[in-house]
């Protein structure tokens, strides 16, 4: 098996907040490993340490065995960022978007070849996005506006794709086709992390699951991490009976 995201021992703190203290976590290659954890645990932070937008203060992150930084500049890493990191008011169409995942593989002048187009149009089709490419990616629903960055990982060809929370505020086509492609793109040798608040769906979308609480509490099976008793160790309550009652 062949380590594709490597965390060890990982420290970061905004100022006087402490958002990850000595985060350890290995994802394999080919896995999609669901990340929960409640509001404030560290999971977004615990993607930009991953991307090398925060830089940890002590411990050290690989990726593909190499630096967050090269990983992201040679175009391997695909990030799908939350909705409110995202300036949805920013004249770009869907298209323009998804070519933004091409420029590693364009020269100094960006310059989009035949192979850039056919890479976009393929990513589009695939997340079912085609009739949308002009459109500006401020008028999309919330779950077309995942599936634009969905598709700019697959234009890339990113082969570890990292997801905060894809499936929040996203209707089902939008959740089922992204499930779907998380899958087919794992089957094909990429590394998915992918943090979500819907519990329910994890044992259907995640090989394996990590609960997060600023440290790893537990890396496994889906199904083990959410029992009842694991769960209350990170959200301090019965997460799981609660949305039924
Ligand atoms: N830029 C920042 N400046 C200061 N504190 C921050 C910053 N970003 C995050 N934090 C704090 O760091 C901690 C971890 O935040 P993070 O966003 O990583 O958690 P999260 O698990 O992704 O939360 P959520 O589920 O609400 O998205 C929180 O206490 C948060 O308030």
């Amino acid at each position: 098996m062949t380590t594709a995201i490597s965390v060890h021992d990982v420290t970061v703190h905004y100022g006087d907040v402490l958002a990850l203290d000595h985060a350890t976590l290995e994802v394999q290659a080919g896995r999609v490993c669901g990340l929960i954890g409640m509001n404030g645990s560290g999971k977004s932070t615990l993607f930009k340490t991953i991307t090398g937008l925060v830089r940890p203060d002590s411990g050290t992150v690989r990726v593909n065995d190499e630096s967050p930084g090269r990983a992201r500049k040679s175009g391997a890493v695909g990030y799908v960022p939350q909705s409110e990191d995202v300036d949805w008011a920013f004249p770009l169409s869907v298209r323009d978007v998804v070519m933004t995942g091409r420029y590693g593989h364009m020269g100094f002048m960006r310059h989009a070849r035949r192979t850039d187009h056919e890479a976009v149009d393929d990513a589009l089709e695939r997340v079912e996005l085609t009739e949308y490419a002009n459109r500006q990616i401020g008028q999309l629903s919330g779950g077309q506006k995942k599936r634009v960055f969905v598709a700019r990982g697959i234009a890339q060809g990113a082969t570890i794709l990292l997801l905060d929370e894809p499936f929040a505020g996203v209707d089902k086509r939008s959740e089922a086709t992204i499930t779907r492609l998380l899958r087919e793109l794992a089957d094909a040798g990429a590394t998915v992390l992918v943090s979500t608040h819907d519990l329910h769906a994890l044992p259907d979308l995640a090989d394996e699951a990590v609960l997060l609480m600023r440290r790893v509490l537990m890396h496994g099976d889906p199904d083990e991490v959410l029992q009842p008793d694991n769960l209350a160790l990170a959200f301090g309550l019965d997460v799981l009976n609660r949305g039924e009652n």
